[in-house]
């Protein structure tokens, strides 16, 4: 039997779950407040806090690192690559650690998972990483040739729940055209057209819906304007788009579930926020679903806040129905698609990429 350790570092949370073979045993997400996550200046700050919390998962649960035979963490901003699993090796560490390809909380996942694995002598992974790059090439044109469109999005989650989806439709997903919306801290909007991601959002980089904490597609003069204002240095004009943008920048708060209370109580202004996320959700769907000619099997929500069935999820669907028929899976599958991938490669039976 192979006990395996999940660690999914999100934007706004720590995902860890443990498997043995195809079993989740644990899974557990470790939601952390913006207040918690501003102090961080940058996302390798945060190592030692998201360990800590891992240490304690795996401490109140139990099971000594000793037992484990694999771990494998989400990743990670780092060269375009194919997906499929990787075996975390120094050149990954070197541009995880330094931010060569940019910050994110699951750079974390393979820098945590290597250290604890070399603890007691065991094998660390990553795998679909959020820089898998299937793009088409019509679709890499921004309006500028110096800022081609890049593929950084939800991988991971999108491929998983895309697979699901195509499964409900009783198709392949290699014989399917999809159109699957991960809302999460950030939010990513993929075309998945036969089985490979042809267009998507940059999920990182102030394209697409603005996001618990991320402020999406911005007016651009605006943004140079403030940008040379001299009010703000380089990483406080970065910090405003992404961590302080969206629900936080409205409404000072990244959690979906503290915006629906407030709506419940009868405030207008978060009604008015949350509908105009949804609005803008439903948007993007409509941009994806033309670069797919419009010939579009199913329409997939998922990430958090698709667990939202009485407002987020309806007031996207009433706009996007009469595509292709929508459903939810409520906050993805990461985990599993992380451990099925760790345990294929533990098997032998699939093969480990060098990175
Ligand atoms: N029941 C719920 N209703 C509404 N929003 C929810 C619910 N549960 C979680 N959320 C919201 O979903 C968001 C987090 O989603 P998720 O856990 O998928 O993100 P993450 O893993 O932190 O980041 P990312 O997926 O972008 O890497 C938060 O705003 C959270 O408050
Ligand atoms: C880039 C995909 C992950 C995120 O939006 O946080």
């Amino acid at each position: 039997m192979f006990r395996i350790l999940v660690i999914n570092p999100g934007s706004t949370s720590t995902k860890l779950a443990i498997f043995e073979d195809e079993n989740e045993v644990l899974n557990e997400t470790v939601r952390h407040t913006s207040a918690e996550i501003e102090p961080f200046e940058k996302i390798t700050d945060q190592y030692e806090f998201r360990k800590k919390v891992i240490e304690n998962f795996l401490n109140k649960a139990g099971y000594p690192l000793s037992s484990f035979s694999a771990i494998i963490g989400r990743g990670g901003l780092l060269k375009p690559i194919p997906g499929g699993i990787y075996s975390v090796n120094e050149d990954m560490l070197k541009d995880l650690k330094s931010g060569k390809y940019g910050e994110h909380a699951s750079n974390l996942g393979g820098l945590i998972a290597y250290e604890l694995a070399k603890e007691v002598e065991i094998q660390s992974f990553i795998a679909d990483p959020v820089v898998v790059d299937e793009m088409m090439d019509i679709a890499r044109f921004s309006g500028h040739p110096d800022f081609p469109r890049k593929s950084i999005f939800h991988a991971l989650n999108q491929k998983e729940i895309g697979r699901q989806l195509a499964e409900k439709l009783g198709k392949d997903y290699e014989d399917s055209n999809l159109i699957i919306v991960h809302m999460g801290g950030g939010i990513s909007v993929g075309a998945h057209k036969k089985g490979k991601v042809v267009d998507v959002n940059n999920a990182l980089d102030g394209d697409g819906p603005f996001t618990p904490e991320r402020a999406g597609t911005l007016p651009l003069t605006g943004l140079i304007d403030l940008c040379y204002s001299g009010k703000y240095t380089l990483d406080e004009v970065k910090k405003l788009i992404k961590g302080k943008g969206g629900f936080v920048a409205y409404l000072n708060t990244n959690d979906g579930r503290e915006v629906q209370e407030k709506i419940v109580k009868g405030d207008e202004k978060a009604k008015l926020i949350y509908s105009a996320m949804a609005f803008q959700v439903a948007k993007w769907i409509g941009k994806f679903a033309a670069a797919m000619n419009f010939e579009v099997d199913g329409i997939a929500l998922t990430g958090g806040l698709a667990y939202d069935k009485d407002m987020m999820v309806p007031w996207i669907s009433e706009r996007v129905e009469f595509i292709a028929p929508v459903y939810t899976f409520p906050g993805g599958d990461e985990e599993r698609a992380l451990a099925m991938s760790a345990f294929r490669a533990l098997k032998g039976v699939q093969k480990i990429n060098t990175y």
